[in-house]
């Protein structure tokens, strides 16, 4: 088992080339937020901004328009339930679904035309209820570079396997039956690329409060717009999520979402730096 590293994000985050423009950092949609759950969707969202990418939408319900744009004016909007969503998957190059969607019936024919839509070269991010969803109602996987990003009990519900036996080895085993990276989030994540098998030693308890999962999708998502390849792409995001947060917890007893996300963007210049 490898273990992930601040020198393995080193590798990954570099410095911006000059000649580029917002189309060659990523574009990305995510697909979440119903009327319970908008703040999943602003947090992820927030997450993309702050961690470099270059266009972020949100579909979700239009409910959340106003919080949206006010606490994120770089992010645009549409209404998930509309025919804007197969217009605004086929723009993007990374998409994320779940964060926030709920698991009603209409949440499932957002996540069903998500999959119908989506294509081989997008990176699909699939978070949340979104996986409660493929679990409950066996979708068929789709076609695209896929990335899970199961909690343990979200695992339970895809893998069939109970909490209790959840080692590395079954997860491994279980996780080999299903397309793409998966990311078995834990108080020790554990990320099943092929036959590796990488474990995040960063992170901790002032991690454990809502929106921690949803704002990894959101650095995930901007890490998989801005740089190649995917698998280290998705490393490092995993570990500078966590070790934001550490930083955070140095002089906070909770990292929130919030103060994880306000601190990307300093994180990130002092890592393509050194
Ligand atoms: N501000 C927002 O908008 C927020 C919106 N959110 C969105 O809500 C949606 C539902 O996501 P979810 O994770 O809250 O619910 P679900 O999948 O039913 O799992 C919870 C059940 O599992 C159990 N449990 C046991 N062990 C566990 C473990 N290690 N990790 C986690 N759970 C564990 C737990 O047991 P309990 O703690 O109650 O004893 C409970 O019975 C999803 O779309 C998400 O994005 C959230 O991100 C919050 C902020
Ligand atoms: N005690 C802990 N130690 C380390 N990381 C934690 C701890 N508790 C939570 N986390 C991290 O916080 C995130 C929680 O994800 P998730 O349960 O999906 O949150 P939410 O759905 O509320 O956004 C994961 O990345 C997990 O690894
Ligand atoms: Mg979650």
């Amino acid at each position: 088992m490898k273990q992930l590293t601040e020198q393995l994000a080193q590798t990954v985050v570099r410095p911006r080339q000059r000649d580029t423009y917002k189309g060659s950092f990523g574009k990305i949609l995510i697909v979440g937020g119903n009327a319970q759950f908008g703040g999943a969707a602003i947090m992820s969202a927030s997450a993309a901004v702050y961690a470099g990418a270059g266009l972020v939408s949100v579909a979700t319900d239009p409910v959340n328009r106003s919080a949206l744009h006010a606490r994120l004016p770089e992010a645009m909007i549409l209404d998930a339930a509309s025919s804007a969503l197969e217009t605004a998957i086929r723009q993007a190059t990374v998409i994320v679904v779940g964060p926030g969607l709920g698991t009603d019936n209409a949440a499932l024919a957002i996540l069903k035309r998500v999959f119908a839509a989506v294509e081989q070269t997008q990176v699909l991010i699939i978070d949340g209820s979104a996986i409660t969803l493929v679990a409950a109602h066996q979708l068929d996987y789709p076609n695209a570079q896929l990335i899970w990003t199961p909690h343990q009990v979200e695992w339970q519900r895809l893998s069939g396997l109970a909490l209790s036996d959840q080692t590395v080895t079954a997860s491994q085993q279980a996780a080999s039956h299903i397309p793409g990276i998966v990311v078995a989030k834990s108080s020790q994540t554990h990320v099943f690329v092929g036959d590796d098998v990488y474990e995040n030693m960063a992170g901790g308890p002032a991690m454990a409060t809502g929106g921690s999962g949803d704002t990894l999708t959101g650095i995930i998502a901007a890490f998989a717009g801005q740089f190649q390849p995917l698998k280290q792409a998705v490393l490092a995001a995993v570990f500078v999520h966590s070790h934001v947060a550490d930083i955070v917890a140095m002089n906070s007893y909770v990292a929130l979402p919030t103060m994880i996300i306000r601190e990307l963007p300093t994180y990130l210049k002092q890592l393509s730096e050194s």
